[in-house]
């Protein structure tokens, strides 16, 4: 980290005394980058303007540890620009480096404005500052979301929104409980967040079906906050979760494409019963790509079900359970284990569409990877392989969105359909 605040707060400093004082030019794979759909490059001037308008909560920063180190930072760099031949020409600058206390500024603001830029599949390879992106506020239940082509960062929405409704990304992952990102969001960016899934009523206090979608929202933490391990305080392994997952049944097919009233939840509800009755009652809404209000609604009364029905102990849902389910299903995938591979992958669909925004691009990957999962399931025979297609058609419909259909990231979709001519092969009679 001190490596990354060295680096970062030595180019900035170099950076905007280039844009300052005109000597500044765009390296050339920036200029050739083509822009997608109908917007507009911010111009430098105003990527300057925006970074000095960044909040950077200097007051709050409280640990002087902290503050100790930004000033060492800024010291040595002050000290190694003034000993090199870097000339500070700019009239803003009086022909010297900013001053420590001006470059503390600079570091509290990559701290709350900072972005991890990662790739298609969402893997990180580095940190950056992107000022007109960092103008957006977090919310747990996000309607956009950041994205990458090459350096340029792009902004994409999930949903359509409303003239006048706020923008808003997620600053830390949906998956991980209310307690936790309270603590994030407060310890970097020194806010208590109030969204729709944070503020609203707990489904102890409203658990009627008519209240409003923040209560929805609302319950969702309530559902899967909590418990940490396996019945009788056993671990969460691989050998529990595949006697969890025996009795998954697939969803066929068929019940996938026909967007019907919402399933009767089944009488006894274990993990597996649960699976099956999300899936059915969420995946038609989005292979027919229905508005918001219709979506939401239907995924509040899948919550409300949830809380009356699943009170067994431990919670069916935790987000340990996701945790360990995740990598065991990585491990499964390794193995070649298809068949157990594709049921644990059932589930986490069943647990992401509960979690995360329809369109979210982990929801379209791991659609995808459970395609593949699926038809290599040659135990589950045509079954599976309808099952393949349905996902896949799944996957195309949300990398649409959370990709984009041009574009560097739009390669995916093209895979996507790729894989699909494969199995459409086998589907022919
Ligand atoms: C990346 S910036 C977002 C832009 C910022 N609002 C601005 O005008 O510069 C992050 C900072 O915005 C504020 N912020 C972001 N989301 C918020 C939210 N949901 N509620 C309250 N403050 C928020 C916090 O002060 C946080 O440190």
């Amino acid at each position: 980290m001190e490596d990354l605040d060295y680096e970062m707060l030595k180019m900035v400093v170099i950076s905007i005394e280039r844009l300052r004082n005109g000597s500044y030019t765009e390296p050339a794979h920036e200029q050739q980058h083509h822009i997608h759909g109908s917007g507009e490059r911010e111009s430098l001037a105003l990527t300057e303007y925006v970074f000095s308008t960044l909040m950077g909560h200097e007051d709050s920063v409280t640990d002087p540890s902290v503050l100790a180190r930004y000033k060492e930072i800024a010291t040595r760099i002050r000290e190694q620009l003034l000993g090199s031949k870097f000339v500070f020409k700019s009239e803003e600058s009086g022909g010297q480096p900013p001053s420590v206390s001006e470059m503390v500024q600079y570091l509290c603001r990559f701290h709350c404005n900072n972005f991890s830029i990662h790739d298609a599949q969402l893997f990180t390879m580095a940190e950056g500052t992107f000022p007109i992106g960092a103008l957006f506020n977090h919310s747990c239940r996000p309607n956009a979301i950041v994205m990458y082509e090459g350096q340029i960062q792009v902004m994409r929405t999930l949903e359509d929104i409303a003239v006048g409704q706020e923008v808003c990304t997620s600053y830390v992952d949906n998956g991980v409980p209310r307690q936790e990102r309270r603590q994030l969001l407060r310890e970097k960016y020194y806010f208590d967040c109030h969204c729709p899934r944070c503020d609203g009523q707990s489904s102890q206090e409203n658990t009627d079906a008519s209240s409003s979608s923040h209560t929805g929202f609302r319950i969702l933490d309530d559902l899967i906050d909590g418990d940490q391990d396996g019945p009788d305080g056993k671990k969460v392994d691989g050998e529990w979760l595949t006697k969890q997952f025996e009795t998954i049944i697939l969803p066929g097919a068929k019940s996938l494409q026909i967007p019907g009233p919402l399933l009767q939840p089944p009488k006894i509800f274990t993990r597996a019963s649960f699976t099956s009755y999300i899936i059915h009652s969420l995946v038609p809404l989005i292979q027919t790509s229905v508005q918001e209000k219709e979506y939401t609604d239907r995924l509040f009364e899948v919550y409300r079900t949830l809380s009356v029905t699943a009170h067994s102990k431990p919670k069916p849902f935790s987000t340990t359970v996701m945790t360990n389910a995740t990598s065991f299903f990585n491990t499964c995938l390794e193995h070649q284990s298809w068949a157990l591979a594709s049921k644990i992958g059932t589930f986490i669909l069943a647990l992401y569409l509960m979690i995360y925004p329809r369109h979210h691009p982990l929801v379209g990957l791991h659609c995808f990877t459970l395609a593949k999962s699926l038809w290599n399931d040659l135990e589950g025979g045509m079954t599976c392989v309808r099952l393949s297609h349905e996902i896949l058609k799944l996957a195309k419909n949300i990398l649409i969105v959370s990709h984009g259909a041009m574009g560097e990231n739009a390669e995916l979709v093209r895979e996507v359909e790729a894989f699909m001519k494969t199995v459409e092969t086998e589907l022919q009679p």
